[in-house]
């Protein structure tokens, strides 16, 4: 298996907290991995940390075999814009257009296809997640749970290796949440990896793999396989187990 990001011993520290301490890690391309811990443990700085959207005060990431942490500021955005993917609990889209052009905005400026490609994709993406029906609505007319297919449909236009979640359920409903996740694992069958930060064992049951950070160190990890339908309820038991055992 190919490694799609190795992480070699990242710290960091915000004002005198040392927020991560000393992770090494790695991501196997096509994998779908999850981030638990404690509030404060450190997730959302770690995922940022891998991602290029932060940068470790010590250590090493890299991506497809690039050394993030050596690139400057716009040649990490740009892998950002077209290798990577990124939905939040809250994906702001922009108010003032609808959900096919805030869609299609960073696949026209990312410039990997044409403007009828990107449209074309945008399409085929909207029937993936469901949003055909309001595709062409404003982002005030439509739920929360489209709104936030919408964002995936937009992390996925310019068809990324990989795709990071910072608890891109924690603001929904559960069968939103369910929705969501399901779109997610379909993403990840079809060869995009994933990472999501998230609180919900239901989510991180969806993982191959689940880390647990206590105080910005990897405490202990949980290899689960692939995801399959039939096997959920064991895969949640198996997890909840675990969880109580890190005494969450
Ligand atoms: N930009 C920042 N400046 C200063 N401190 C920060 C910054 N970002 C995070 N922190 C601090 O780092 C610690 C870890 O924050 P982080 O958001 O990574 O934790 P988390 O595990 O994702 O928490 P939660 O589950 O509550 O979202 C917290 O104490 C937080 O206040």
């Amino acid at each position: 298996m190919n490694k799609i990001i190795e992480i070699e011993n990242i710290s960091k520290t915000f004002e005198t907290t040392k927020v991560l301490n000393d992770i090494s890690f790695h991501i196997e391309q096509g994998s779908f991995f999850a981030i638990m811990g404690p509030s404060g443990s450190g997730k959302s700085t770690l995922l940022y940390n891998i991602s290029g959207m932060d940068r470790p005060d010590t250590g090493r990431v890299t991506f497809n075999r690039k050394e993030l942490t050596n690139l400057d500021d716009e040649k990490l955005s740009q892998i950002r814009l077209t290798q990577m993917g990124f939905i939040f609990q809250h994906s702001y889209l922009l108010k003032n257009l609808s959900i096919r052009d805030n869609i299609i905005l960073p696949g026209i400026k990312s410039r990997k296809q044409s403007r009828k490609q990107v449209n074309d994709y945008a399409d085929i993406l909207f029937g993936k997640t469901g949003i055909k029906s309001v595709a062409d609505h404003d982002i005030k007319e439509v739920s929360g749970g489209q709104l936030q297919r919408a964002a995936i449909c937009r992390a996925l236009i310019n068809k990324p290796d990989i795709l990071f979640g910072d608890e891109p359920t924690g603001a929904l409903n559960s069968s939103a949440s369910r929705d969501v996740m399901d779109i997610i694992g379909n993403v990840n069958r079809e060869g995009t990896t994933i990472i999501i930060v998230t609180h919900d064992a239901k989510v991180a049951a969806r993982a191959d793999k689940v880390i647990f950070l206590i105080d910005g160190s990897i405490h202990n990890e949980l290899t689960l396989g692939k995801y399959e339908e039939v096997m959920k309820s064991n895969r949640e038991k198996k997890l909840l187990g675990w969880l109580e055992k890190q005494g969450f």
